[in-house]
């Protein structure tokens, strides 16, 4: 195993702390008042939920609204088979029942590497965790990646295997009608975008005895062109255009499509990279299984100059997925979003 972190020694992840039953939350979970989750507002709107057997121009409208408003719709009838989906959360489920010790091998802090078993320590330099365990691993193209993967449970390869393929055909499909809707070619960096990376990410947020201190996740923005995010019940929430938090309501056999930094930068600004949290909570765990894509390692991507003009400067420098991972792996999250770097001609 590699050098741990001071504290580190102690280390108990989130899942263990709810095996050994604790009645409350250690300290270091506990956020400061003022980022806790709060009760919700009566919510006024959530993401529209897009029918994708049902092409048309409306269908493409409505993305381009939820694109440039929220940065976050859901879709449904999206192709990805409810046998495939179940046996990727069954894989899931019995990874993070496995002893710690066996997920403890897969344990890595190092932002860099392909396949790794963590918590919230590397996202929260501050050192104040959240309650949430995950596997993370490269997963597109398959063949590159997959012996990698965790071997325990037997048929995890196999069936995660299955729903990564799936999504990676979901992702070409609705990168095509975002490029539509922001009246850029269907085919637009087709060639990148099949060539581009995919990471998995497998959370388990376990029940909370006071979901009321802590969160799963802390706010922040995926850096990827597209994530598709499936989750077993709500605790997602997202920042909306006046700044307060929506919660993105679970919808049976829904998958909730996030727009990431690079779609923003892509965009020239048309469209949001969305900040979004999890919040916890005290009676059921929940898994999210979280497929993000991004264009490959080195790729630099900048503003489509089809969305540059005179009106319409260019806002955004170029970067690529390497420089996004560079940064997080020497910087606190909490005080500063690698997407901010990123803006020219700031206020
Ligand atoms: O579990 C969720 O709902 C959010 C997970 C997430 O944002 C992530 O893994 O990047
Ligand atoms: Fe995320």
């Amino acid at each position: 195993m590699e050098p741990q972190r001071n504290g580190a020694s102690s280390f108990t992840s989130a899942v263990s702390l709810d095996q050994l039953g604790v009645s409350s939350v250690p300290h270091r979970y506990v956020l400061p008042p003022s980022q806790r989750p709060s009760p919700h507002l009566p919510v006024s709107t959530t993401p529209p939920i897009i029918d994708l057997s049902l092409l048309s121009r409306s269908n493409i409208n409505e993305i381009r609204i939820a694109c440039m408003e929220i940065g976050c719709f859901q879709v449904i009838n999206h192709g990805i088979d409810q046998s495939v989906i179940d046996e990727a959360l069954e894989v899931s489920t019995e990874f993070f029942n496995l002893p710690n010790d066996e997920q403890m091998r897969l344990f890595s802090e190092d932002v860099h590497k392909p396949v790794r078993y963590g918590t919230s320590l590397n996202q929260a330099r501050d050192e104040v965790y959240c309650w949430r365990d995950f596997i993370k691993h490269y997963s597109h193209p398959i063949s590159d990646w997959i012996h990698m993967w965790p071997s325990n449970p037997s048929n995890y390869r196999e069936s995660m295997g299955k729903y990564v393929k799936a999504v990676q055909i979901l992702q070409n499909q609705l990168m095509e009608m975002i490029f539509e809707s922001l009246g850029l070619d269907r085919s637009y960096l087709h060639e990148e975008i099949n060539g581009g990376s995919q990471t998995l990410a497998v959370n388990c947020y376990p029940a909370c005895p006071e979901p009321g201190l802590t969160l799963g996740i802390h706010p922040h923005s995926d850096y990827g062109s597209i994530t598709v995010l499936l989750q077993t019940r709500s605790g997602l929430e997202i920042k909306d255009k006046n700044n307060n938090w929506m919660p993105v309501p679970f919808v049976e056999g829904a998958l909730v499509v996030q727009l990431g930094d690079q779609m923003e930068v892509m965009s020239n600004g048309q469209y949001k990279s969305v900040i979004h949290r999890a919040t916890v909570n005290g009676d059921e765990k929940r898994f999210s299984i979280v497929s993000l894509h991004s264009f490959a390692m080195d790729r630099k991507m900048g503003p489509a100059l089809e969305l540059v003009d005179e009106q319409h400067p260019k806002s955004y420098k170029e970067f690529c997925f390497r420089e996004f991972l560079d940064f997080i792996s020497c910087n606190d999250i909490a005080k500063g979003r690698f997407l901010d770097t990123l803006k020219l001609n700031k206020p």
